[in-house]
């Protein structure tokens, strides 16, 4: 079994296990009760003039181990807003990236950037749970399921007014995604089956996304040589996390990333 399917199987546990505390029709109910939730920030955050910025949080990664040993998520996510971030995504996996619903909360309350929640979505139950932690967006990752799913999943998201990040990583996705109707394409540099990282991978395959369509470009950005690149190629986002925990002084790391 493929790291991919094992989080995939992982999440679909872990959503079970939610539900004998709050059960879907409950979660449904505080969802609705909610109103809207506010995906158009996330939208218009990325479709700003110029490559906008989406600077992850996360501790840890079934590729790297632990990346953030102690993890000042506030202060980090203090420093993304300062340093001019656009968005903010925050991995919620508990199990390989030591992400939580709590600390999604917690950075929702500090900071004032629209929020993707990054997990490993499986059902409409996590789409719920998103917006009832305040996302703007949740993930949708094209691999984890058929065109039918992924078209009611982005229904479903409509419905609760949040965004969806669709990730691809290769052209037969891209048409998946289209076809489903996405909004926002995100192409991983990543490639979650067997971790290697093409960071070429979004660029080559930069023309088959509908110019309609937002175009994410995620993983391996290290450099502001690689943003100039995805600049180059006409990305409207970038997807950074690594580098940006990895760094003593993110601020810094990210405003240099951005200087074009
Ligand atoms: O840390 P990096 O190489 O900058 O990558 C960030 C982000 O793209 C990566 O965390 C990611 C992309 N797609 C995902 C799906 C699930 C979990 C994580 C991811």
């Amino acid at each position: 079994m493929n790291i991919l399917d094992k989080l995939a199987d992982l999440s679909r546990e872990w959503a079970k296990r939610e539900q004998e505390t709050v059960s879907a029709e409950e979660l449904r109910e505080q969802a609705k009760a909610l109103g809207k939730g506010n995906g158009e920030a996330f939208l218009s955050a990325l479709k700003k003039p110029g490559i906008s910025f989406i600077c992850e949080i996360k501790k840890a990664s079934p590729s790297k181990g632990l990346i953030s040993p102690d993890f000042p998520y506030l202060k980090i996510a203090e420093a993304y807003e300062q340093a001019g971030a656009d968005c903010i995504s925050c991995l919620t996996e508990p199990e390989y990236f030591l992400g939580s619903d709590d600390i999604f909360r917690e950075v929702r309350e500090k900071v004032n950037l629209p929020m993707l929640r990054k997990d490993f979505t499986v059902c409409e139950y996590q789409l719920d749970q998103a917006r009832v932690m305040g996302a703007n967006a949740a993930l949708l990752i094209v691999s984890l399921m058929d065109e039918r799913t992924l078209a009611a999943y982005l229904e479903h998201c409509e419905e609760l007014g949040i965004a969806a990040l669709v990730e691809t990583h290769d052209e037969e996705e891209i048409r998946t995604a289209v076809s489903a109707g996405a909004k926002i394409i995100g192409v991983n540099n990543r490639n979650l089956k067997d971790f290697s990282v093409d960071f070429g991978n979004a660029a080559r395959l930069r023309d088959r996304i509908p110019p309609e369509c937002i175009y994410v470009a995620e993983s391996g950005v290290r450099t502001p040589e690689d943003v100039q690149r995805l600049r180059q190629i006409g990305a409207d986002a970038a997807l950074i996390g690594e580098t940006l925990m990895r760094a003593e002084d993110p601020a810094e790391t990210l405003k240099s990333l951005r200087r074009q």
